[in-house]
């Protein structure tokens, strides 16, 4: 039997844990599809150097993956230490200093970013830090400090975010940071911006107005991590090309309890209007430590893919952890799983997906084709691989193989569930020749055997982006040639 393609994308973040020697090159092989660069973290140089490290590493394994920066946003966090990480005890006091030049932290005080926190907060509020391990009830504020009991304590380190309980702790949306960070996310050519704390859609349309102001085509990714952000959820996701689950700060501002309900909600809304949507934050938590994950971790990943997510994502766990190849190797082991046990029933009814464009229609008619009559696979020739995103949005088992000349599309649709990118360039043949070309390159890579059935969607000019207008049912011959099918 011919090996199982994973279905489900992985992200990994980047950090310390994947500096080491050939750590990177572990990762790739392993099946990472898209790296993150987490820009809360570490200067411009370190992100550059990890972004060429990363291509060279793919390059070198003969794959391809994408680079997704992830912007700070206006997250509030503790300074650093002056001696490494402290351990906050439950009912001692701890004191958040928001002096601009409060020294470095210690078991009972630590600097914070946002310097008007004290205005913000008042006595009983909740802090939760580091996405909620650590609670603080806060007793009084002072002159610029805000003195606190400890609720659940735990080993506190640099720079951990600060979230209220309940919501509504921020400052405006694209800081100058954030500014710089599109700036540097243009210059390192990622293929995703991600938008932090995003509230209406205007914050991602001024993040990719400043995007391509510098010149960079990134798709947007708003990272859904507010309150507000769940209130205007339909807005959001129409004005971005993808949306994260972030369940670290979205389960602090909500409450935990929430999370399972919205994290079915915002993949349901992403898919319905053919959004992309990734899954992210503490998947396989405790690989940070151990080399397997916990039996709930195998159940949330697998869940998360039953939900219909495109990707689920690894944070600290590769970012900082002490085996970033085995978890990587455990999400991949436990998405086949889910993807084999659990048969997507997808809704093709008129009405379940937007449908505003000729493309639009095209996948529509392949995935009500394939669910009828039954196909090895879908072909799509791609310039913009808007046509394979469409056909993406339909939760079925057929591989949708998108063949593009362009390199940028093609590692933008590394995170499309169910879409294996190839490169593919039809050099200038009329339509009919191309799709044939595209049967017979995908046989020779080993993808297609003789007698497979297949569906091609094209364009009646080839090389024009979203001019997908032609829907095509195939077999594969012999050497690999296209012949016609009259009976089914
Ligand atoms: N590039 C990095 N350099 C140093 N430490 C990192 C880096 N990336 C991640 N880490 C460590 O791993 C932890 C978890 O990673 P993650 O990317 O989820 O960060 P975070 O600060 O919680 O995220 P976010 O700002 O996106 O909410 C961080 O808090 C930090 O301790
Ligand atoms: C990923 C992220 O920012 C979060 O989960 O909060
Ligand atoms: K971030
Ligand atoms: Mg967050």
């Amino acid at each position: 039997m011919a090996e199982q393609l994973r279905r489900t994308k992985i992200i990994a973040t980047l950090g310390p844990a994947t500096d080491a020697p050939g750590a990177l090159k572990k990762l790739v092989a392993e099946g990472v599809n898209v790296v993150r660069l987490n820009l809360s973290h570490g200067s411009a140089a370190d992100h550059a150097q990890r972004a060429a490290a990363v291509r060279a590493a793919a390059a070198e394994l003969g794959v391809e993956v994408g680079v997704l920066a992830d912007l700070q946003g206006p997250k509030i966090r503790i300074e650093r230490f002056a001696a490494g990480p402290v351990e906050l005890v439950p009912g001692h006091l701890f004191t958040l200093d928001c002096r601009a030049d409060a020294p470095a932290g210690d078991a009972t005080r630590v600097g914070v970013s946002y310097h008007d926190l004290w205005r913000d907060v008042k006595p009983a509020d909740v802090l939760l830090l580091d996405d909620g391990l650590i609670s603080l009830e806060v007793l009084d504020v002072g002159d610029r400090t805000i003195r606190c009991s400890v609720l659940a304590g735990g080993r506190l380190s640099d720079r951990k975010g600060i979230n209220r309980l309940g919501g509504g702790l921020t400052v405006a949306a694209l800081s100058d940071k954030d500014r710089a960070d599109i700036r540097l996310a243009a210059e390192l050519g990622a293929d995703f911006l991600a938008v932090s704390f995003v509230k209406v859609a205007d914050d991602i349309e001024q993040a990719r107005r400043l995007l391509h102001e510098a010149g960079g085509s990134a798709a947007l990714v708003a990272k859904i991590e507010r309150a507000e952000a769940i209130e205007n959820l339909a807005e959001i996701v129409d004005a971005s090309d993808a949306v994260m689950v972030a369940r670290g700060d979205l389960g602090v501002e909500i409450g935990d309890a929430e999370l399972p309900g919205l994290q079915k909600k915002i993949i349901r809304e992403a898919l319905t209007r053919s959004r992309v949507v990734i899954t992210a934050t503490q998947m396989m938590q405790s690989m940070v430590e151990s080399p397997i994950p916990t039996r709930a971790e195998v159940l949330d990943v697998a869940n998360a893919v039953i939900d219909g997510t495109d990707a689920v994502m690894l944070s600290q766990e590769t970012a900082a952890g002490r085996h970033p190849d085995k978890a990587v190797a455990a999400m991949r082991r436990v998405c086949l799983g889910a993807e084999r046990q659990f048969e997507p029933t997808e809704d093709l009814s008129p009405g379940a997906h937007r449908l505003d464009r000729t493309d639009q229609a095209i996948a529509l008619g392949a995935m009500f084709l394939a669910s009828q009559v039954g196909v090895r696979a879908i072909v799509a020739l791609t310039e913009s691989g808007a046509t394979a995103q469409w056909l993406s949005r339909y939760r079925s088992t057929v591989p949708i193989y998108a063949l593009s000349r362009n390199a940028a599309a093609r590692r933008r649709m590394l995170l499309y569930r169910d879409v294996y990118p190839v490169e593919f360039d039809a050099h200038g043949v009329g339509p009919t020749q191309a799709s044939r070309d595209a049967i017979q390159h995908l046989y020779r890579l080993g993808h297609l055997a003789v007698g497979d059935r297949v569906l091609v969607t094209n364009g009646d000019h080839t090389g024009q982006g979203g001019g997908t207008n032609t829907l095509k049912l195939l077999m594969v011959g012999a050497d690999g040639v296209a012949e016609g099918l009259s009976d089914l």
